[in-house]
């Protein structure tokens, strides 16, 4: 691929960033939520929200810090409450996705902030579910589901969350740690990741989005993870990008959230491409794209104009993304052809 990426002007790069095939690791289901459906959704189900329009809705969206999102966050999804919303949700942004170009995209979903409303965890579960599967014959997207614990409560509550969905065990692939990091590091889950490990689930964390680097040593020492979700942190402490690069654990970045929550508020201060040439297995995603300003494409778009970020690092982040994820390995196979036919095709228009 090295003489392609030589030969692929800068100019050119927007648009193979939109084309290329990539995976979409790090998404909350309920961060793709719009005001629109936020409003549609509350109507339909006599939900009265705390604003009067969608434009305040949307004006509410100026964060300090990850809390400052999260309280609104869990406010916008309180008017899910039938199978019915959940899939809608999630078709619109599998619909989204597609359009993007994402070719997989594994989605997660917070079941204790819709079980604590009255929720049952099987209205979830199978809603989003069924959006999973729709997507997969209509659009061509491969899609899977990751159930996150939220770190503000108990393990036993993860423990006991955990317990109730597992009914529905065949339809999510792992579990994740989200909500508000600092104050609650990884080692309060070290058991119910353990469980989960033990039934065979995939396991990854948030960790190091706000918090110091310690928080991403223990998700990878004491919860055992196969990614890392954020880690961005990371970036001030030599020795943990050294190891991180060394075992080529990927780290689902994403740049918009950085910048709207304050992580890095100028672009040009983001280190992804830092990460990318330390050797990293680093990728682009979307986290809450409804409330961040972004789908996936979109993050890519701001993060290479504030960057000088080239084809080479575009396509070490679709391919980083592609091998990271958790799909079936005759997928991954197939999907990294394409984006090598793709690259091949933009340094050479026509000649394959
Ligand atoms: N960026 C984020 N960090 C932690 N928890 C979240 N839940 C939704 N988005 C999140
Ligand atoms: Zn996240």
């Amino acid at each position: 691929m090295a003489e392609a990426f030589a030969a692929i002007p800068c100019a050119q790069l927007p648009a193979l960033l939109a084309a290329m095939p990539k995976a979409e690791l790090h998404m909350h289901i309920e961060g793709s939520l719009e005001p629109e459906m936020i409003f549609a959704l509350a109507q339909r189900n006599s939900v009265t929200l705390p604003y009067p329009s969608v434009e305040a809705l949307r004006a509410a969206y100026a964060f300090t810090d990850l809390q400052s999102f999260l309280d609104i966050y869990y406010a916008g999804a309180s008017v899910l409450l039938t199978e019915q919303d959940f899939y809608d949700m999630a078709w619109a942004y599998l619909q989204r996705a597609a359009a993007d170009h994402v070719v997989r995209a594994e989605l997660f979903f917070d079941p204790q902030t819709h079980t604590a409303r009255g929720v049952p965890m099987q209205t979830v579960i199978l809603g989003l579910s069924r959006a999973c599967r729709d997507a997969q014959a209509q659009l061509g997207v491969s899609a899977a589901l990751i159930l996150c614990f939220l770190r503000h409560l108990s393990e036993d509550e993860a423990l006991q969350t955990l317990q109730d969905a597992l009914p529905w065990r065949d339809h999510f692939i792992g579990v994740g740690l989200d909500s508000s990091e600092v104050g609650h590091p990884p080692e309060k889950f070290q058991r119910v990741f353990a469980r989960a490990r033990d039934m065979g689930l995939h396991v990854v964390a948030h960790a190091g989005e706000e918090a110091p680097p310690e928080y991403i040593r223990q998700a990878l020492d004491l919860l055992k993870v196969q990614r890392i979700d954020h880690g961005v942190q990371a970036v001030r402490d030599k020795g943990l990008m050294q190891r991180l690069a060394r075992e080529r654990m990927p780290l689902t970045v994403c740049p918009l959230s950085n910048q709207k929550l304050q992580v890095f508020p100028d672009l040009r201060d983001h280190p992804l491409k830092a990460l990318l040439d330390a050797g990293l297995c680093a990728t682009v995603n979307s986290d809450d794209p409804a409330y961040f300003g972004g789908y996936v494409n979109d993050n890519l778009r701001a993060m290479f104009a504030a960057s000088n970020m080239d084809a080479r690092h575009a396509w070490q982040l679709a391919a980083n993304s592609i091998d990271a994820s958790f799909a079936p390995p005759a997928d991954k196979a197939a999907w990294r052809a394409q984006l090598d036919e793709c690259f091949t095709e933009a340094a050479a228009p026509g000649a394959a």
